[in-house]
């Protein structure tokens, strides 16, 4: 899954991953953070999820990082807002009122750029990566926000019958991933209406991540 791969995702419109509306999982289990108002929350992989417009309306500030500036265009296009826009490294800032986004690649974010954050909210973001990348992802969010607490939304199915993404990530490896930073907290599983690709059952679950230290 090279930047290639998302970003003909973006030019050909090809985004089965994209919701009509905010994920249930989050308007559900958003209140577990325990954010206080105008508390900032970062979502890696954003690409132009109506989360970020559900999470500014209950009064948060939000950061993303978006590989596609399709995406990111159209997300603020939606919002109807004009960001002021920088160049930061390799990444271009997009800043407009309670919203920071940040076109480019994840790992190329530093913690200066980003800024304090206080809950990390993940969703499709995680399964998105191949297996050899979530160790990187992982340690990378960990240190840019200092192991903020997570809400982090991922899927479990039986790989063998579907090549990713988005890719299965079972709790043993959400344990592998995280567990020596943070302690797992299983909120609610569902099953994803009409399987995969219509024929593979999957479960969407939400899990809360809350730091050891
Ligand atoms: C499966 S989509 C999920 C988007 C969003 N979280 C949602 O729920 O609709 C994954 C997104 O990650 C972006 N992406 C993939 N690799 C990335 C990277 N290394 N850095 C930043 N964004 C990346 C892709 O462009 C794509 O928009």
């Amino acid at each position: 899954m090279d930047a290639r791969f998302w970003h003909q995702k973006w030019q050909r419109g090809d985004l089965g991953f994209h919701q009509p509306q905010a994920n249930p999982l989050l308007v559900r289990h958003c209140h577990r953070l325990r954010l206080a108002p105008g508390s900032r929350i970062l979502l890696p992989l954003c690409g132009m999820t109506l989360d970020i417009s559900w999470l500014l309306a209950q009064g948060f500030r939000v950061a993303g990082v978006e590989l596609s500036q399709v995406a990111v265009d159209e997300l603020l296009n939606r919002l109807n807002l004009e960001p002021h826009i920088t160049q930061v490294g390799s990444l271009r800032h997009h800043r407009v009122q309670d919203i920071d986004l940040f076109v480019g690649d994840i790992f190329e974010v530093s913690a200066d750029w980003l800024g304090p954050v206080d809950a990390i909210y993940d969703r499709a973001a995680l399964v998105a990566l191949p297996d050899a990348t979530r160790q990187r992802y992982a340690s990378h969010l960990i240190r840019l926000t200092d192991t903020a607490p997570q809400l982090l939304i991922t899927y479990e199915y039986d790989q063998s019958q579907m090549a990713g993404p988005p890719f299965s990530v079972p709790q043993p490896a959400i344990e592998r991933l995280y567990g020596a930073a943070y302690q797992l907290q299983s909120l609610e599983r569902q099953a994803v209406a009409g399987g995969f690709k219509g024929k593979v059952a999957a479960i969407e679950a939400a899990w809360l991540l809350q730091p050891k230290r």
